[in-house]
């Protein structure tokens, strides 16, 4: 639904000015921390290659914890800070400080210090993004932040791959001149220390030129209030829940190869170009995944390419742990980046779409930084500990160190998560991988041999309480057989005899505390014996078959109103009707405080759930009806009864064999119908 002033076009958010000011300030600010981060990790490398394979495995590590820790565990500090002093002054002294911090990097040697160096840096880029989110509450209007969150976030990330070319780019000068003038002083991690200081030198200036004093506002949830709210936002959904596992645990296995790169990278012989390069292919791919995940392989359900990516991604990470090629290693790193990324962009759309358009870009960005944390904590501590080892197979020695011990278990869990991923989000079940992915490489869907579809048509009506279902499909009915169709109007529950009792079961108010399970499994057995008995046998005599209510209100109301979860109420249902699924279903859609007012009888077991109950309910009608419009037809419960009934048989004319047109309908007559 639109409102008049959704509805309006707005410009950019990039076209308020001083926002763009301070955007280009992230931009130039997130490259000076990317470079910073590579910078830092290559010394570290460089600086301990002679310690041993362990020392060097911690060391980095070190560097990356000390990079991550800070916003998990100082962040609502930092946010506090800023909201008692000028945010433009934090900013520009948090800047400061990360330049000073970043060439003293260059004057005082030893590890200890870089990893000290990164930490602090990290705490003066906590102050700063404090004082970015003050500022950006008080240039951008409360309806634009999360459009201004998102540009930041993309410029963030697109600076990583950014500053690893310019550091690959610049190491490869290096050599180059390293190889001309014998004993040319700077490494490269030295040299881009520099560009990262006059980064955050151009940033702090970019600051402090911006003219505005009534930022202010309240900071942003810290990074652990961020995974709660986004995990308490997924709890009702398991699909949702799902996608969000296997899109971390793809992310997990990408990141060790980041997290092992320097010393893996070292282990076979390359150097900071080689490190750079294989930092820079891991965003390219995923930038490369996420831009053609949804276009790639289109007639392949995309839960089961999501699956399968992170299936790929996985193999990709094992065949990089036991390949010892820097170049392979380097296309491979790529390739996994690219199943990484059509993985995030279809579990992203996936799960907007399960949560009505909800994005979960705060919840991924701060489950992405703390899973980095813990993969890179784990893989210096196992890559440290396990140290080097050489197998001799067959008289050849074949290396096997940390990194790639580290390597192989990240893709292990990834391929487990992934084949989970597979299994449990499966949308077409009936069609089996191997048949549905062969079609869809030839650029087909494929589609099951056409059982023999019964001659007969089954529209079904939902809806909450009240919303007038039961008038409307009796209404349809009458219709129908005044243009000469033969009919079958029945309802779920209690159609047949068994039905009945179980009915009496379901809605008598004496049963309160019935379990969930347990209604759903009631509801399904009637729902079995409904179809056997009286939906198909009508359909294959080639009558319309019109029920009120059907699975979706198991769905609705098991699935959402009790909180059991959609997948497993349709599974049960698929197995309790034979996949029998309505030609059209006609959602009326009315809001629960109308539709429960309407009733004049007592109310029954259900109807007598709380509002929030009927919320959901209402909900996952809606969502189900988004998902499949061809088959769906939603109507506003709320015009008047006539309206409603037009608007329907509009719809159903569309769908009959040979309907008698609108215009000459009037002249048909209509035969005498007994109303109640
Ligand atoms: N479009 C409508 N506007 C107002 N009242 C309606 C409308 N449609 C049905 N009603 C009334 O609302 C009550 C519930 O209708 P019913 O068809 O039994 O709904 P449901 O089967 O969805 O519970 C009935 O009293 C009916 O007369
Ligand atoms: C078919 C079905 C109904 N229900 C509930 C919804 C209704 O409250 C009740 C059916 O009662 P009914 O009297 O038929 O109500 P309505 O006129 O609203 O259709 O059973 C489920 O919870 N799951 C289901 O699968």
């Amino acid at each position: 639904m639109s409102t008049p002033g959704r509805a309006r076009k707005q410009s950019h958010v990039l076209a308020i000015a001083p926002f763009r000011r301070l955007w280009t300030a992230m931009s130039v600010g997130g490259l000076g921390d990317w470079l910073a981060l590579i910078a830092l990790t290559a010394l570290a490398g460089t600086l301990t290659q002679g310690d041993g394979y362990p020392t060097q495995s911690l060391v980095i590590g070190g560097v990356f914890l000390a990079k991550l820790l800070p916003a998990v565990l100082l962040g609502p500090l930092a946010g506090l800070l800023v909201s008692k002093v000028d945010w433009r002054l934090a900013m520009a002294a948090a800047d400061a400080v990360r330049f000073v911090v970043v060439l003293l990097a260059l004057v005082i040697g030893g590890h200890q210090w870089l990893i000290l160096a990164m930490f602090l840096i990290e705490c003066a880029s906590l102050v700063w993004s404090a004082g970015r989110d003050a500022a950006v509450s008080g240039l951008v209007p409360a309806d634009r932040r999360a459009d201004a969150d998102r540009v930041g976030l993309l410029a963030w990330y697109a600076m990583a791959p950014l500053a690893a070319f310019l550091f690959a780019l610049v190491a490869g000068l290096v050599n180059v001149l390293a190889a001309i003038i014998p004993g040319f002083g700077p490494g490269t991690g030295k040299v881009m220390i520099v560009v990262a200081g006059i980064c955050y030198l151009a940033t702090a200036a970019l600051v402090f030129t911006l003219d505005l004093r009534n930022a202010g506002g309240a900071p942003k949830p810290s990074v652990l209030t961020q995974l709660a709210d986004g995990w308490r936002l997924a709890a009702a959904n398991r699909a949702v829940k799902r996608l969000y596992v296997g899109m971390i645990g793809v992310f997990a296995a990408v990141s060790i190869v980041v997290a092992v790169g320097r010393a893996y990278v070292g282990v076979l012989g390359g150097g900071d170009a080689g490190y750079a390069t294989v930092f820079c292919a891991v965003f390219v791919g995923a930038a490369v995944g996420s831009f053609f995940g949804l276009r790639w392989l289109t007639e392949l359900s995309r839960r089961r390419f999501f699956g399968l990516s992170i299936i790929l991604a996985g193999l990709t990470v094992a065949a990089m742990g036991l390949i010892h090629n820097l170049v392979l290693v380097a296309v491979l790193t790529f390739v996994s980046g690219v199943f990484a990324g059509i993985a995030w962009i279809i579990g992203f759309t996936v799960i907007e779409a399960e949560s009505e358009g909800r994005r979960p870009v705060d919840f991924l960005h701060a489950a992405a930084r703390v899973v980095f944390l813990g993969v890179v904590a784990v893989s210096a501590l196992v890559g440290g500990f396990f140290g080097e080892h050489e197998l001799t197979v067959n008289g050849l020695a074949y290396a096997f160190d940390g990194a790639n011990l580290v390597l192989l278990v990240g893709a292990v869990v990834a391929v487990v998560i992934g084949v989970l991923s597979l299994r449990r989000l499966d949308d077409r079940p009936e069609v089996p991988l191997r048949v549905d992915l062969l079609a869809a490489l030839r650029g087909e869907r494929f589609a099951p041999e056409p059982q023999e579809e019964a001659p007969g048509m089954f529209i079904a009506f939902e809806g909450g309480e009240g919303s007038g279902k039961t008038t409307q499909s009796r209404l349809l009915a009458i219709w129908l057989r005044d243009q000469g169709f033969d009919v079958v109007q029945t309802r779920e529950p209690g159609s047949t005899k068994v039905g009945m009792r179980l009915r009496a079961i379901l809605l008598d108010s004496t049963h309160q505390g019935l379990s969930a399970h347990a209604e759903t499994l009631l509801y399904a057995a009637d729902r079995a014996e409904h179809v056997e008995k009286v939906i198909r046998p009508a359909l294959e005599r080639g009558s319309m078959v019109v029920c009120d209510r059907y699975v979706d209100s198991s769905l609705a109301y098991q699935g959402a109103g009790r909180v059991l979860g959609a997948d497993e109420v349709a599974q049960v249902n698929q197995w309790a009707t034979g996949g029998l699924v309505p030609h059209l279903t006609v959602l009326v859609d009315v809001p629960p405080s109308v539709g429960l007012r309407r009733h004049a009888h007592p109310a029954d077991r259900i109807e007598s759930e709380p509002l929030d109950f009927h919320e959901r309910v209402r909900s996952e009608f809606r969502a189900l009806a988004a998902r499949d419009p061809e088959r769906y037809f939603v109507v506003d419960g709320t015009l008047s009864q006539p309206e409603v009934s037009r608007l329907i048989q509009d719809r159903v004319r569309e769908v009959l064999p040979d309907p008698v047109p609108r215009e000459t309908e009037a002249n048909t007559g209509t035969m005498p119908a007994i109303r109640d």
